[in-house]
């Protein structure tokens, strides 16, 4: 069986994990968030790339590269850009796979601002609030 090959990409600020506001977005670090989905991808034979940045043009570009490299699946948490970026949405509008954003906290109990998601309008599932187990849960998608 052809083995999931799924990209997942970490938007602005979330290299600061763990570091402030841990109320609001946990004590795990990237790197911890990262392990864990590195130890279930291998778990399964998964192919996985996991990408921060907090350059809007870089998270286009590894959408872009996703369009052609086989990725069945991308897990997005796109932090401030879930609330202002039509570009991410144009990108994810071009790619033909899976498509499921996350988010650490519940957006939709915070400022009114964080209500908004111009992702949601492609993600064929938003998980918002579990924390870092939000991830994991949208890679069960892949069972
Ligand atoms: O809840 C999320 O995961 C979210 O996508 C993540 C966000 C996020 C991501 C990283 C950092 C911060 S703010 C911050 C900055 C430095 C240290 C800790 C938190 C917000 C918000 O911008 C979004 O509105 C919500």
């Amino acid at each position: 069986m052809r083995a999931h090959k799924i990209l997942v990409l970490h938007g602005p600020n979330l290299n600061q994990l763990g570091i402030r506001q841990p109320e609001i977005y946990g004590h795990e670090t990237l790197d911890d968030i990262n392990s864990r989905l590195f130890e279930k991808a291998a778990v399964n034979g998964w192919d996985i790339t996991c990408l921060q940045s907090n350059h809007e043009g870089d998270l286009i570009d590894a959408i872009h590269a996703a369009r052609t490299d086989g990725t069945g699946l991308i897990v997005i948490n796109p932090a401030a850009y879930t609330h202002t970026s039509v570009a991410i949405l144009d990108a994810l509008n071009a790619y033909e796979g899976g498509v499921i954003e996350v988010h650490l906290s519940n957006i939709h109990k915070r400022e009114s601002f964080r209500h908004h998601s111009y992702v949601s309008r492609r993600a064929d599932g938003v998980i918002a609030g579990l924390g870092s187990r939000g991830y994991l849960l949208a890679l069960d998608t892949l069972s």
